[in-house]
């Protein structure tokens, strides 16, 4: 991947072309913390946390609502840098033409990996059944 003033290129493409999204927000997390909470969201049969520990749970915005979709959805999520940040920051792009009013989708991950046993009602052909664990 190449580097230019702080993001990928291929981040800087999609944001030229208009395809950015936006942001996952939510705090950022060390690994013990994602654990610790994951144990608790698990007892209260939360799902929130996402591979590069970003906990939406308290603190996020809009994409925290986006749903996930067995065939890719049309979303897809790339870990981007600004100039002089220290963290990489997950953000979503289009990956495909979305018209007004379609809901916004993307994978959360592969549930032939490691489905979480919960039900996925995404509708797609390729529907699994079941939605992604964190663990993907
Ligand atoms: C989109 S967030 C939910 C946001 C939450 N309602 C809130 O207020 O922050 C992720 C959750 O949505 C549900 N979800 C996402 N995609 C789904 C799908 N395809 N089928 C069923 N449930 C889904 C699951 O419960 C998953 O843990």
């Amino acid at each position: 991947m190449v580097w230019r003033k702080g993001w990928c290129l291929f981040a800087e493409e999609l944001i030229q072309k208009g395809q950015f999204v936006c942001e996952y927000a939510g705090e950022v997390l060390t690994t013990p913390e994602v654990r610790r909470r994951q144990i608790m969201y698990d007892e209260l049969a939360l799902v929130a946390c996402s591979r590069i520990n970003i906990d939406a749970t308290r603190i996020g915005n809009v994409a925290r609502f986006i749903y996930h979709s067995c065939d890719g959805g049309n979303l897809l999520t790339k870990v981007v840098r600004i100039a002089g940040a220290l963290l990489h920051r997950l953000c979503f792009f289009a990956s495909k033409n979305i018209e007004k009013d379609e809901e916004l989708s993307f994978s959360y991950g592969d549930t032939t990996l490691k489905p979480n046993g919960f039900p996925c009602f995404c509708g797609s052909s390729c529907c699994s059944g079941t939605l992604p664990s964190e663990n993907t």
